[in-house]
């Protein structure tokens, strides 16, 4: 982050003396934002960097405990440098929160520099997982820095101490974490098909029960349950992934148009990314778990590889944006547009669905049996207008109230729901485009489609209520969706260990006795098991000290 930091917020000349440093590892960075009392809320960071025109210096202080830079990672241990975010003050004036490059440790022995505390702060979720990660705390004692190391693309402060704002916009402050947020969505598709991977392969040979005449027992994924549970994830994968293809190709666009000073698609880009990124990780965390669950006890191992993935995936529904506060930046968006729609003013891009707003607030969904549901148009039609109604509920709710901020809050329940509904319709949209696209390989774009529908009407299941109450749908329409779900689960059931084959993941990237390619599960789960330092010794430390008391005590007690 340290380096999108400096090539979003720095000059031509600032990325040119420092980017080649951080690319040639002769400085280590780190991106110090998050402070201890402040992460979501940006605008309240307590660190300070004010200008003295004696020296053309800025002077960094923390002024208080909760100013501390806590959370960054790699300040703890390794950065020597960090882009700092602090309150920008000149003529004692506060300008608000701007970025700083500020070099932390010697590059001759690595010691702190004077006025700089720095420390790791301390063990993290799960078994280690993250503890490879040296998270750090950050404390500044009037620590000077040269001018130029402003991050000064988007504004600047003169030799004399003047504040000038660039004629772009101020939210491409915020531009590293537009960028760290589209990743993340390829991220949890990555994520969330190891986890599938490992429960999919395992359920293949995994018996459990069967015929009472002693024939042979019945493999887990036979089960109509199991397949419930564990096929919409494979689907979430595949549908994360093509979403997080679309969202790159945004964020590459978006970045193109801000070369040439097109800000046309920067609030686009940040609905887009906050939101997916909201949804995507959300879902690819509790879908970890489920697959643990899906694996029964064997799941709980460490050498299943589930504990690890999810202890590590977790805290991306915190990193890079706390998903609530995501999704609430996608709801203010919304209103934004709904409150746009009388003006006549069409609404683009991803939200352009919301311009069909006479049709979609009294359509009625045409589907009379559970194959309609196999119609895209139908698909996308019922997902269209439950956002459409939902957003434009909330933004009626809201008007009813005394002011729209009092509004917004005493309705950002119903507007968190009315935000996953926009985004699932992305997620359901892209999907849908994806699979009308030419694909190569025999039979994939059937099973592709399949996988489109399932995640689409298992979404339209899990989410009926928002569906019925806003009338997208009738209680019958909904009845006939999850009736066509069983029958696609079906469908997917011969391929799914193919479409799992098909991330051609690695048995050591996997790291999973019960997701092993051969599916040789048993011998492994029983080698594995004598790795355990535990069983190093037979009989185990702290026998002859505490057990043999205990049992001769207890002998003795019983011959009375
Ligand atoms: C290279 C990476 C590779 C792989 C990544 C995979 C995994 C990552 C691994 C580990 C994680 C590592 C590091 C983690 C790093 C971090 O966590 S860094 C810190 C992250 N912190 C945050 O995300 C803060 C979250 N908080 C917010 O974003 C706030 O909500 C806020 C947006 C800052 C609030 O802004 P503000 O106080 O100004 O309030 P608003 O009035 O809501 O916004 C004002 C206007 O600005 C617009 N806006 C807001 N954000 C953006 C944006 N990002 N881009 C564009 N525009 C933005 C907002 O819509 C308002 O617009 P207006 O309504 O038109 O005025
Ligand atoms: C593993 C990890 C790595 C990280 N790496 C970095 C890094 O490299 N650099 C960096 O700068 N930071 C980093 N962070 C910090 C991270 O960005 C913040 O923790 C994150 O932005 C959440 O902010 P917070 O901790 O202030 O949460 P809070 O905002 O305090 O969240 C607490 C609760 O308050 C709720 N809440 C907050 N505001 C509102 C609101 N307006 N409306 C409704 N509910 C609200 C949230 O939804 C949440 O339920 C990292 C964090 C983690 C866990």
């Amino acid at each position: 982050m340290f380096v999108p930091a400096i090539k979003g917020q720095g000059t031509e000349e600032q990325q040119k003396k420092w980017l080649p440093l951080a690319y040639k590892f002769q400085i280590i960075g780190c991106y110090a934002q998050t402070e201890l009392g402040h992460g979501s809320n940006v605008q309240g960071l307590e660190t300070t960097a004010t200008f003295d025109p004696m020296t053309d210096e800025f002077v960094i202080h923390s002024p208080t405990l909760t100013s501390s830079k806590w959370w960054p990672g790699g300040l703890g241990k390794a950065s020597t440098h960090a882009v700092v975010y602090a309150r920008l003050i000149t003529e004692g004036k506060d300008y608000g929160i701007h970025g700083f490059i500020v070099q932390l440790r010697s590059l001759e022995d690595h010691s702190p520099l004077p006025g700089v505390t720095l420390g790791d702060i301390g063990g993290k979720f799960g078994s280690g997982a993250y503890n490879s990660m040296d998270n750090g705390v950050l404390r500044f004692d009037h620590v000077r820095i040269p001018r130029d190391q402003m991050l000064m693309r988007l504004s600047q402060v003169t030799r004399e101490g003047k504040y000038v704002q660039s004629d772009v916009p101020k939210q491409l402050l915020y531009g590293t974490m537009v960028y760290v947020r589209q990743s993340i969505v390829a991220d949890a598709s990555k994520a969330l098909s190891r986890a599938v991977c490992i429960a999919v392969r395992y359920s293949a040979i995994r018996k459990q029960f069967g015929s009472q005449d002693g024939g042979p027992e019945t493999q887990v994924l036979n089960y109509r349950t199991q397949q419930s549970r564990l096929f919409p994830l494979l689907a979430s994968a595949y549908a994360f992934r093509f979403v997080g293809d679309w969202l790159n190709w945004l964020y590459t666009d978006v970045t193109q148009k801000l070369e040439v000073k097109d800000y046309s698609t920067l609030q686009e880009a940040h609905a887009c990314t906050a939101g997916l990124k909201a949804v995507t990780t959300s879902a690819t965390a509790d879908a970890i778990e489920e697959c643990r669950k899906l694996c029964g006890g064997h799941g709980y191992l460490n050498s299943s590889g589930l504990p690890e993935l999810f202890a590590v995936y977790v805290p991306a529904c915190t990193y890079e944006g706390d998903n609530v506060v995501l999704l609430l930046q996608v709801a203010r968006i919304l209103m934004k547009t709904v409150s746009q729609l009388t003006s006549g003013k069409q609404p683009v891009g991803t939200m352009a669905y919301m311009g069909k707003v006479q049709h979609l607030m009294q359509s009625k969904c045409a589907v009379k049996t559970a194959e309609d549901w196999l119609n895209p148009a139908f698909i996308q039609e019922a997902f269209e207008a439950r956002a459409l109604r939902m957003a434009v509920n909330c933004a009626q709710n809201i008007g009813q109230a005394s002011n729209q901020e009092e509004g917004f809050y005493e309705r950002s329940p119903d507007l968190l729901e009315a935000a996953v509904a926009h985004i699932q319709l992305i997620i359901v949209t892209k999907f849908i485009e994806k699979v009308h696209q030419d694909i190569p390989g025999h039979g994939v774009k059937e099973q592709l489609q399949n996988l489109c529908n399932v995640y689409a009407l298992y979404t339209l299941h899990k989410h009926l209520g928002d569906f019925l109450a806003t009338g997208s749908l009738t209680p019958k329409q909904g009845a006939l969706a999850n009736e066509q779900l069983g029958k696609l689960y079906a469908q997917v059931r011969p391929n799914a260990v193919a479409l799992v084959d098909a991330f051609n993941y690695t048995d050591h990237y996997l790291g999973s006795v019960l997701g092993r390619y051969d599916g040789n599960v048993y011998p492994a789960l029983y080698e594995e098991a004598w790795k355990d330092p535990l069983n190093e010794t037979v009989v185990p430390e702290g026998y002859h000290e505490y057990l043999r008391p205990l049992l001769k005590q207890q002998l003795k007690l019983s011959r009375l």
